[in-house]
């Protein structure tokens, strides 16, 4: 379980981009955050697994506080949260399989690391995954030679590569044709049924948020403006959040 509560965050003095933010994500399924631009949602993300420090508040997975971890512990908790990227961050020469398999670095000893030594069931694991994403006839293919929507499921296996219990995505359909874009939804939403994962999910695209997520929140200027299911996302709401 996650549980966000009163998360903020100022880059200057003069502005919050988060004000007390709160809310609560369980296994198992799909949170949308939505908001114009600048609201704050990618700050959010950061702040979830503390790529950004945050300047107060809690944020608690499985009744851990990410925020009082010292660097050692949070490199520990953050094996369990995979990012998924607006532009993939893929290593565009590398092949299909040795992306995914970069999802095990986290977990390697610095040395397997570097050699890129990896074991039998690591390379199964990674080909399994692959394959999951309905990609198994580009395993061995640069990941430069790929669509949009293929390198978003090449960044999709990779981060199931550390069994994670969250992942967060950044905009991940933003650049994405509308084909694509909802093989990713349906995947994220998939992977959040079947795998039992808190999937955070930044949003610019409403439709997808209605469609896909059990639940929205809304930042508006770094405040939670709405916080419920999509069916009681009314359109006067909307309008109310995108002013
Ligand atoms: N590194 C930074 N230094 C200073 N201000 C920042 C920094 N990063 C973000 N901000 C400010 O914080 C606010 C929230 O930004 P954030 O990127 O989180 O919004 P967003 O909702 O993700 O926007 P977008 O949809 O355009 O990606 C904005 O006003 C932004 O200018």
């Amino acid at each position: 379980m996650l549980v966000v509560n009163s998360l903020a965050k100022s880059y200057t003095h003069d502005k919050q981009s988060l004000q007390a933010v709160s809310f609560k994500a369980a296994p198992g399924t799909v949170t949308a955050v939505i908001g114009p631009s600048g609201a704050g949602k990618t700050t959010l993300l950061r702040s979830l697994n503390q790529l950004i420090s945050d300047d107060a508040g809690q944020v608690l997975l499985d009744d851990q506080d990410l925020r009082q971890l010292n660097k050692r512990a949070l490199q520990r908790v953050r094996r369990n949260i995979g990012m998924i990227f607006q532009n993939y961050n893929l290593i565009e020469p590398l092949t299909v399989l040795e992306n995914v398999l970069h999802g095990c670095l986290g977990a390697k000893s610095m040395i397997s690391g570097m050699l890129s030594l990896y074991t039998t069931a690591e390379r199964e694991e990674a080909l399994a995954l692959i394959d999951e994403m309905g990609l198994s006839d580009f395993a061995y293919t640069a990941c430069r030679q790929l669509s949009g929507g293929q390198k978003q499921r090449v960044g999709i296996a990779r981060a199931l590569m550390q069994h994670p219990k969250m992942l967060l995505c950044d905009e991940p359909i933003a650049s994405l044709d509308p084909k694509s874009a909802t093989l990713v939804m349906q995947t994220l939403r998939q992977l959040a049924d079947a795998k039992q994962l808190i999937v955070i999910v930044n949003l610019h695209q409403v439709e997808m948020a209605r469609d896909y997520a059990d639940h929205v929140i809304a930042l508006n200027q770094g405040q939670l403006v709405f916080d419920g299911t999509p069916d009681a996302l009314s359109d006067t709401q909307i309008q109310a959040i995108y002013a």
